[in-house]
């Protein structure tokens, strides 16, 4: 992956792990869940503390939690990361809403990632937050689609093959100058999957940059497994 420079803590990143982790399988939030012995959420925020440009992380965590989970993570602050622990909300959009409220003023760049992209490498963190330094006020990670998509009707026929050399797979971190995000957020009336979308919305240009095949979100217990080999 390409290096770019980076300025110490500029940037504050938003770690929703609120979730439930329904397609996961019954047990503890999925956040929670443990991957070679430590949780996911552990997982994620050490290797976002670890990118050179983070000076803040704010984590939305489930309700009944936020205590355990403030103290889980306290080994991972330093002087030179900050670490936040809210109550994150019923959505993940409302979970990212809560963590924003909580960055200080200071950081005028901000990124949202998946707790559940546990394995995302450090310099995905810094490619994202070089491209919003650099002028881009919404940036997303993305992949190619390898797979034909198909367009289905409700019974299941196919209606037709969608080109995809148009289509992206969109990852996190998902970076934002703060009056996009905040603003994208402001205006937001319906719920979204991914806060791009939302700055969609308000028509800001979203840039892209590539993204990495570590970045995959743990969805599934297959997703799991192969974390587990990743690892
Ligand atoms: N109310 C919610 C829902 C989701 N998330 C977070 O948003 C990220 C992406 O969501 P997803 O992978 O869909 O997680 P879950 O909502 O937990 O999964 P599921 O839909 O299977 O329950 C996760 O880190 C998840 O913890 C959140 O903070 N608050
Ligand atoms: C934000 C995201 O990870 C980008 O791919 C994704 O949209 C989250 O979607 P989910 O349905 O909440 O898993």
């Amino acid at each position: 992956m390409t290096a770019h420079p980076s300025v110490r803590g500029d940037v504050a990143v938003l770690v929703p792990a609120a979730g439930m982790g329904v397609r996961l399988g019954p047990g503890a939030p999925k956040a929670l869940r443990l991957l070679r012995g430590e949780p996911l959420l552990v997982h994620a925020v050490r290797r976002v503390a670890a990118a050179p440009s983070v000076g803040c992380i704010v984590v939305a965590a489930p309700a009944d939690a936020v205590d355990d989970v403030a103290a889980m993570l306290r080994p991972l602050s330093s002087p030179d990361v900050r670490l936040l622990v809210v109550a994150g909300g019923a959505s993940r959009q409302a979970s990212v809403a809560l963590a924003l409220a909580a960055v200080p003023e200071e950081f005028g760049i901000i990124l949202v990632h998946d707790a559940a992209r546990a394995l995302t490498p450090p310099e995905l963190v810094e490619t994202v937050a070089a491209a919003v330094r650099g002028g881009h006020g919404a940036v997303i990670p993305v992949l190619a689609v390898v797979d034909t998509i198909k367009q289905v009707d409700n019974s299941g026929i196919v209606v037709g093959t969608v080109d995809r050399s148009v289509l992206r797979a969109v990852q996190t971190p998902q970076g934002f100058s703060r009056t996009v995000l905040t603003s994208a957020h402001a205006a937001a009336v319906d719920d979204h999957t991914d806060d791009a979308g939302l700055a969609e919305k308000i028509g800001v240009p979203v840039h892209t940059v590539p993204g990495a095949e570590a970045a995959m979100k743990i969805t599934r217990p297959f997703d799991l497994a192969v974390a587990e080999l990743l690892f």
